[in-house]
């Protein structure tokens, strides 16, 4: 065979190969869905301009999910970037002396010894898509306002990282807005209480009083609780005396405004997940066994990491082996690293690594699933207390999610109540509305917990999880 044809067939291959590996990478984009806020996504270069920053491996979509600040302090995009060494100098100053090791305040809490850290292992983020070479560089972030942690931040609790997997293929995510609206189809047993029973009574004129009892048993039954049911009755009747209420349509407006007033939709539903100035934002995930806080934990980050944010998952439930790999897998599957420890290892030192890590990996949020406890037996329900106590050794806690089941009425009230003393909960997941036809828990959870319902499970799926906005929560339940 001559050179030329050779040379020819060495080009033509090389062609091809570049040729597919454009057509892959556009396919892979277009099969992205990115309807994101690109505030969220856009950093300050050095020079002014502002360029794409992607924290999310290629894995994006917009957000119906409403993100704040916890706390004071103020938080920025142009922190010190994830484990970025601190500048090579050539005569330091002298630095403070760092303050004692933290693993051992850990350790000495929960009775074990240094040795008994190595219990948690980081499993890495999977391997990012194309779009993760956008990545800036880091000689060219600004300056950092602070000090980058120090350098002395023990690693010592952790087991070197292994190597990533190579090709890990990230999910997809559905569009997060308008996910309430599906909730409509799957209340569809609470409509018939709520919608047709009191809308076909109040529709039907004058009421006399066994009809507003009725309208009062139906609220009741559908777990809105007598305070609720009694503000919502004693107000529908002054709608009614005051003349305002002639046609079905009045009727249905009313009841829906007085539903939607009683959920108090002035409270801050945000969830407290974005990053402080100098470290990443903490939330806690706490609940009693099977509400659903591992894959409510998942789908959080699912939504966080799709909205740009870079997140470390904290396997804390080390009560039950199978939550920590559940929560590995959907690490894996939306692109959040994990920091999990051994079968019965101390949940409190799992906690205090996953937040370590995620300060020394410059990560956004910090999601920490927490074991499943029986509200009954107090040892347990302290190891949460100190769950809490020893991540604020590091960083403040900003957000304490109670996951509820919505299937279990005045129980999970009671269960709630019982969290609320051990920890301060800023906010309520109630899971599995999909499957009660008692909506109305919400009405009661916020009027007793004095914390808002922040989000919702509609379902088992990975989307199936929703912020609650009370007007289109209420109008799923007429
Ligand atoms: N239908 C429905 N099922 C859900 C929802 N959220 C969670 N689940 C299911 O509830 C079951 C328990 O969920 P987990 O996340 O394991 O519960 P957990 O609170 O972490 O349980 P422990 O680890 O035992 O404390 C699983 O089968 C979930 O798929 C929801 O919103 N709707």
């Amino acid at each position: 065979m001559s050179t030329e044809v050779l040379i020819g067939i060495i080009v033509g291959v090389v062609a091809l190969i570049v040729l597919i590996g454009v057509a892959g990478y556009l396919v892979n984009r277009r099969r992205q869905i990115s309807i994101s806020d690109k505030s969220a996504d856009q950093m300050e270069a050095t020079d002014g301009t502002t360029r794409e920053v992607d924290r999310s491996g290629g894995y994006q979509a917009g957000s119906g999910f409403n993100f704040s600040q916890g706390g004071a302090g103020s938080a920025t995009l142009d922190r010190p970037e994830p484990k970025r060494e601190p500048e090579p100098k050539p005569a330091p100053a002298p630095k403070p002396e760092p303050a004692p090791e933290p693993e051992r305040d850990v350790a000495s809490e929960a009775g074990e010894s240094p040795e008994s850290e190595t219990d948690t292992a980081v499993v890495p983020e999977p391997a990012v898509e194309p779009e993760a070479a956008v990545e800036p560089e880091p000689a060219v972030e600004p300056e950092p306002a602070v000090e980058p942690e120090p350098a002395v931040e023990p690693e010592a609790a952790v087991e070197p990282e292994p190597e990533p997997v190579p090709d890990a293929k990230l999910d997809e995510i559905e569009p997060t807005a308008g996910r309430l609206s599906r909730l409509r189809s799957r209340l569809s047993r609470s409509q018939g209480a709520i919608g047709a029973s009191v809308l076909g009574l109040l529709g039907a004129g004058d009421l006399d009083e066994d009809s507003w009892e009725e309208i009062e048993d139906t609220l009741v039954m559908a777990d809105l609780g007598t305070d609720a049911t009694g503000a919502v009755v004693e107000r529908l009747r002054e709608e009614l005396a005051a003349g305002k209420v002639r046609t079905a349509d009045d009727a249905r407006a009313a009841l829906k405004r007085i539903l939607v007033e009683q959920l108090r939709p002035e409270l801050d539903r945000s969830v407290k997940a974005l990053p402080h100035a100098d470290g990443p934002a903490v939330v806690l995930v706490v609940g009693v066994n099977g509400v659903g806080k591992t894959t409510t934990t998942g789908k959080l980050a699912r939504v966080l990491v799709a909205d740009g944010r870079r997140v470390t998952l904290g396997a804390a439930d080390t009560f039950r082996a199978a939550a920590a790999d559940q929560l590995q897998t959907w690490g894996e599957r939306v692109g959040a690293g994990i920091v999990r420890g051994k079968e019965s290892a101390d949940p409190a030192s799992v906690a205090f690594d996953a937040v370590s890590k995620g300060i020394d990996d410059g990560v956004d949020v910090v999601l920490i699933d927490t074991a499943g406890r029986l509200h009954t037996k107090a040892g347990l329900m302290d190891e949460l207390g100190k769950v809490k106590r020893v991540v604020e050794k590091k960083v403040p806690v900003d957000e304490v999610l109670l996951v509820l089941d919505a299937t279990v009425g005045q129980n999970g009230l009671m269960q709630a109540k019982v969290f609320a003393e051990i920890v301060s909960l800023t906010g309520v997941v109630l899971t599995k509305l999909d499957g009660t036809a008692k909506g109305g828990i919400v009405f009661r959870i916020q009027e007793e917990l004095g914390v808002p319902v922040k989000l919702v499970g509609l379902g088992e799926g990975a989307d199936d999880l929703a912020p609650f906005e009370p007007e289109a929560f209420v109008e799923a339940l007429l």
